[in-house]
């Protein structure tokens, strides 16, 4: 096994009766990175976790960790540690007695011990609560405990279950910070569980997009963002997502490309341009606008029925019911088969080759200025 590959799975494949939840996954995990497991409730993100643990054992297929056949061992044989969302504390042990629990059950040495247990509370910055039981610290604390359990470990792979679901969103936002950063000061290997793809896109190395049991993406946040592999994708990542819209319902000269009527062009929400009615064939009725601070979003209404999301980095001045022309650039439009979803187009930056119907809109800076 190559170095550089921290684990492999081969053809993993996992049932409940008659349910598949994974589905002959073939999937690799670089060493020191962080590799998002994300996708929607019930996709098999946390069925996937387990198997790497050993909690679970494949119906077919094999897990390698280090190059060495791990399919069927047993969890505390693999080398790895585990953090999840519930914390797994033990209400009666303090922070010191926690953290070192495993280490205890392993028998390391009490000057080992204590070595580790200093350098963990300095990593998690949890010095001076050593003697805390869990009930006296906050959400974001009981987390770092956890956090640092898995870091005296001394493993060099970690597997993260939802970690920061039970904190509220300001604190989910330092606690991730702080994930992210221990993650690559220890040049640890991390599988984080998610379903929320801000979190993803903003701490992964590797995004593992999941759905129905299947990958449908695997790929840096970038290249998910910028090259969705269908639709699936494109709807999943971004907040807005990626708006989506039926060619069949659109003007024949804002089809771009698109083949067939019943293909969907899709655009980023931040790809929009507002510009003259008289510069473009589609409008659209603004349904609400939203302030955001930074940005505003502009709902919109096309002739068709697809409702879609634009963003604009001015603070509106449009008002309910106005009527707006709506351009995008042909290097901003991604195109998927009805069907299945499946992206047809290559590189949104490739299609400038592909022929005259295809010209990019300027923006009409005149317009745009009034928003
Ligand atoms: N022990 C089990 N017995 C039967 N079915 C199970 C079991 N564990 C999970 N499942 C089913 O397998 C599917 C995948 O579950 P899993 O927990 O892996 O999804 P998930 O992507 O982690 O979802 P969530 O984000 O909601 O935790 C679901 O349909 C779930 O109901």
């Amino acid at each position: 096994m190559h170095n550089d590959i921290a684990i492999r799975l081969s053809g993993l494949s996992k049932s409940w009766g008659t349910h598949q939840v994974i589905k002959s996954l073939d999937l690799e995990f670089g060493r020191g990175q962080l590799v998002a497991l994300l996708g929607p409730s019930g996709c098999g993100k946390s069925t996937l976790l387990r198997l790497l643990a050993g909690l679970e054992i494949p119906d077919s297929g094999r897990v390698e960790i280090d190059g060495r056949d791990v399919t069927n061992a047993a969890p505390s044989a693999r080398g790895l540690s585990m953090v999840f969302q519930s914390y797994a504390l033990f209400p009666h042990l303090n922070v010191a007695e926690n953290i070192c629990f495993g280490m205890q059950v392993r028998k390391v040495s009490a000057a080992e011990r204590r070595q580790r247990l200093q350098d963990a509370l300095t990593l998690t910055n949890l010095q001076g609560l050593e003697q805390r039981k869990p009930a006296q610290l906050s959400g974001g604390q009981r987390q770092r405990v956890a956090l640092a359990r898995a870091v005296v470990a001394g493993h060099s792979i970690c597997l993260m279950d939802e970690p920061l679901s039970n904190l509220d969103a300001k604190l989910r936002h330092s606690v991730r910070h702080e994930i992210r950063a221990l993650q690559q000061r220890l040049g640890m290997t991390v599988v984080y569980v998610t379903h929320d793809q801000t979190e993803a896109m903003g701490m992964a190395d590797q995004i593992v997009l999941m759905n129905g049991g299947s990958i449908v993406q695997s790929g840096t946040p970038e290249a998910l963002y910028e090259m969705p592999a269908n639709a699936f994708a494109a709807g999943f990542i971004g907040s807005p997502p990626m708006m989506l819209m039926q060619a069949g319902k659109l003007p024949a000269s804002m089809r771009l490309g698109a083949g067939d009527e019943r293909q969907m062009i899709g655009v980023r929400p931040e790809h929009f341009h507002i510009v003259a009615s008289s510069s473009t064939d589609l409008s659209g009725t603004v349904t609400g606008v939203e302030f955001q601070g930074a940005e505003s979003y502009i709902y919109l209404e096309l002739p068709g029925g697809d409702a879609i999301i634009v963003r604009s980095p001015e603070k509106s001045r449009l008002q309910l019911g106005d009527r707006i022309g709506l351009a995008w650039s042909a290097m901003d439009a991604h195109i998927f088969a009805a069907e299945d979803g499946r992206r047809l187009n290559p590189h949104a930056h490739a299609q400038a080759g592909l022929g005259p119907s295809i010209t990019p809109i300027r923006k009409d800076a005149a317009l745009a200025a009034a928003l």
